[in-house]
């Protein structure tokens, strides 16, 4: 699944997604350089009989990530390696397809 979390209470979802990427993999985001992909629902992934509904964004990077200690993993996804993985549904369902789209 994507680096991500639980929006707070009052905060906006652009900047929960700069604190959860700080917090999960230590990458610190000029959060007006965040583009919108759009809004995304599906089951989620370690909730069962639960719905995740995401706010999806798409950032550039070129710094290392590194996983924190609650995050058991951090791998870049692509194209050619996506298939080989257990996928979240939102990831599988809505994220790939955009990506795939790109370019
Ligand atoms: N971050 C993230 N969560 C996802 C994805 N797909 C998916 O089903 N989920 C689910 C897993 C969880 O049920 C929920 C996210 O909750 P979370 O527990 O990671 O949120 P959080 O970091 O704020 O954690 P917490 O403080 O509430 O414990 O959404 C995804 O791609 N990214």
């Amino acid at each position: 699944m994507q680096p991500g979390g639980k929006i707070e209470p009052g905060e906006l979802a652009v900047n929960a997604l700069a604190r959860e990427l700080d917090e999960e993999i230590g990458v610190q985001i000029d959060t007006a350089q965040a583009h919108f992909l759009g809004m995304f629902r599906a089951p989620a992934a370690n909730e069962p009989g639960f719905e995740v509904r995401c706010e999806l964004f798409q950032i550039s990077i070129d710094v290392p990530v590194n996983a924190a200690a609650e995050i058991e993993e951090a791998v870049w996804v692509d194209r050619h390696s996506y298939a080989q993985l257990q996928l979240a549904p939102l990831t599988l369902d809505h994220v790939m397809p955009i990506y795939l789209s790109l370019r």
